[in-house]
């Protein structure tokens, strides 16, 4: 018997089962969710696959996004635990794993993500041979490394949050002083997702006009005007929210949400992502650490060589001896 739904349409050709930008999130926490809502609510892809170890939890996390269908642009919202669901993701993100509670680094986390991405890179590769990765779970950097590791996938292709956040944060604190929009504020914050990170004084400018030629003590003690604190801020960003609201989660959404955007739509954008630094300024150990990126359709394809002064360089190096360091005493 013909249903209602034969009766109200005529079928010309079968449909496609999809879309071509499959975007899958692994860990529905904070960060996952963030990530997943910026994505959805952008229109950056309209498919999203959810995954997660709390079954009862990625049911009511995708319930809750399907419900708001009709705000969005008609997404296919999909969840389990199983990684077959994840067959055919153009991008996997991967927020999953322990995060800092107060008073903790997110080097703290170090063995305890590492463990948890044994479990979940594997499958994500034997399910999208083809895909990019994009790393959030902290501490970032070498999280990136390890995926990079387990992954077996090239190093364009294994992509980590890295400082595009933290030079997020710079910006909008920039933008408080002078009275300009963040976008048109620009300032690089580079290296470590973390303590460690190096403002890049020595390029922030507006307009062209680098603050260092008006202000040539910037960024240093000597600075009347103590524009260093824009940093020290940063770097205190994320203690602060986690003292006041326990997690961090909508400005790495957003700021996954730019990233995913730039990869999905091949748009050659130049992001501060975590990527593989060995041979870039003089490092010589194989870390990621975040340097400005073209981002596209084939993950990083290119590293902008900025001029760093000598400080900078020398912070830089120090930070990849951290991430050395550390990867050293990693079990994996
Ligand atoms: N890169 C960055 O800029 C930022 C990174 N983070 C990091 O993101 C991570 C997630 O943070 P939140 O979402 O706040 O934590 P959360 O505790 O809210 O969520 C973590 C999720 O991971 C899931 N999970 C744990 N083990 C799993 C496994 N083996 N397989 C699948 N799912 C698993 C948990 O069930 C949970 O739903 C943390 O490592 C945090 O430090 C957070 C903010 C910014
Ligand atoms: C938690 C973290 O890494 C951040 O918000 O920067």
């Amino acid at each position: 018997m013909a249903t209602l739904k034969d009766a109200l349409l005529t079928e010309v050709a079968e449909v496609l089962p999809t879309s071509g930008n499959k975007v899958t999130v692994v860990g529905v926490g904070q960060v996952g969710m963030a990530c997943a809502f910026s994505i959805l609510a952008q229109g950056v892809s309209n498919e999203v696959c959810l995954v997660d170890c709390m079954q009862d939890k990625l049911t009511g996390e995708m319930l809750d996004l399907q419900h708001g269908s009709n705000f969005m642009k008609n997404p296919k919202i999909t969840s389990g635990t199983d990684y077959a669901l994840t067959a055919g993701s153009r991008l996997c993100i991967v927020t999953a794993g322990a995060r800092q509670r107060e008073g903790e680094t997110r080097l703290d986390l170090v063995q305890r993500n590492t463990d948890i991405l044994k479990s979940i890179i594997p499958k994500l590769i034997e399910y999208s041979p083809d895909t990019i990765l994009l790393m959030v779970s902290n501490p970032v950097d070498i999280m990136t490394y390890v995926a990079w590791k387990l992954s077996g996938l090239p190093k364009n292709r294994i992509i980590g949050s890295g400082t595009n956040l933290d030079s997020s944060r710079f910006r909008f604190l920039m933008s408080q002083r002078l009275g300009v929009a963040p976008t048109s504020c620009h300032g690089w914050i580079i290296g470590e997702h973390g303590d460690s990170s190096v403002p890049v004084w020595s390029g922030v400018n507006v307009a062209g006009v680098r603050l260092r030629e008006i202000n040539p003590a910037i960024g240093t003690d000597e600075d009347p005007e103590k524009w260093d604190e824009l940093h020290k801020e940063v770097v205190n960003s994320a203690y602060e929210v986690i003292r006041l609201k326990g997690y961090t989660s909508w400005a790495i959404g957003l700021s996954t949400a730019a990233l995913t955007s730039a990869i999905l739509r091949n748009s050659n954008n130049v992001h501060a992502v975590s990527t593989s630094v060995i041979g870039e300024h003089g490092i010589d150990k194989d870390v990621f650490l975040s340097l400005p990126c073209v981002l596209n359709s084939n993950g990083v394809t290119h590293i902008v060589k900025q001029l760093l002064t000598p400080t900078e360089i020398d912070q830089l190096h120090k930070s990849a001896d951290l991430m050395h360091e550390v990867q050293c005493g990693l079990r994996f």
